[in-house]
C-alpha cells in the first residue's frame, strides 16, 4: 500500500540475531509492527486496515467498505490451512497435508474467491468498484505469497488454469507498474 500510495517508508527486515534480541526487550514479541511518528502498533490485520483507512483504499461508502470486508474475509478462510500446515513439524504429515492440499483445499476457497470478484464488472476489473482496495492486495498477496509457500514453490507460480478470471486478475494486478516494480525490488526474505 506504501508503494500503491507513494508514501514513504522503511521496510525493516530483521536477522536471527536482531529477532532474538527484540525478543529479549519489553514490548509485543511478535512481529510485524508499523512504526508511525515513535509510536508501535502490532497486529498485521490491524496494521493493513490502518494503512488501507488512511491511504484510499477502502471505498468511502460503507457498502464499498463492507465488500471489501467480505473479501478480506473469505481470504481469512485460508487460514487454519496455513496454520495447520505450518505448526505440524513433521515432515511426512506436512507432505500430506500439502498433498491434500493441492488435490482439494485450495480450489474450494480459490472458488469463492472468483465468485466474489465475478460480482464486480464480471470480474475484468477489481474486486469492489472502480479502482484498486485493500481486498485486491490481499487476494494478490494470498495467491503471489502465501498458497506458493505452503506448497513449497516460489511467489507466483501457482497455477490458476482452473480460475480463469482470477488467472486474469493476477495478471492485471502484477502489471500495475508500482507493483511490478515492487515486486521487482523486494528483499527476499521467508516472511
Ligand atoms: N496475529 C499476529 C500473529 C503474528 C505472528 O505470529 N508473528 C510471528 C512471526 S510471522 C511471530 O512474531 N511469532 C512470535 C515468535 O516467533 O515468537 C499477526 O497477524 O500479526
Amino acid at each position: 500500500m506504501f508503494e500503491l500510495a507513494s508514501v514513504e517508508y522503511e521496510d525493516k527486515r530483521v536477522s536471527e540475531e536482531e529477532w532474538a534480541d527484540m525478543k529479549a526487550k519489553p514490548g509485543f514479541g511478535q512481529l510485524p509492527v508499523l512504526e508511525i511518528d515513535g509510536k508501535e502498533i502490532p497486529q498485521s490485520r490491524a496494521i493493513y486496515r490502518y494503512v488501507a483507512r488512511k491511504h484510499g483504499f477502502y471505498p468511502s461508502d460503507d457498502w464499498g467498505h463492507a465488500l471489501v470486508e467480505v473479501v478480506l474475509e473469505t481470504v481469512r478462510d485460508f487460514d487454519p490451512e496455513v496454520s495447520r500446515f505450518f505448526s505440524q513439524t513433521d515432515s511426512t504429515k506436512r507432505e500430506e497435508i500439502r498433498k491434500e492440499f493441492i488435490d482439494k483445499g485450495s480450489n474450494k476457497y480459490l472458488d469463492n474467491i472468483e465468485k466474489l470478484l465475478k460480482n464486480t464488472n464480471g470480474g475484468t476489473g477489481w474486486f469492489v468498484g472502480e479502482k484498486i482496495s485493500l481486498a485486491d492486495i490481499l487476494v494478490f498477496y494470498l495467491i503471489y505469497d502465501v498458497i506458493p509457500s505452503l506448497l513449497g514453490k516460489e511467489p507466483g507460480t501457482f497455477d490458476l488454469s482452473n480460475h480463469e478470471l482470477l488467472h486474469a486478475f493476477m495478471k492485471r494486478f502484477k502489471s500495475e507498474p508500482k507493483i511490478s516494480s515492487w515486486l521487482g525490488k523486494r528483499p527476499k526474505t521467508p516472511f
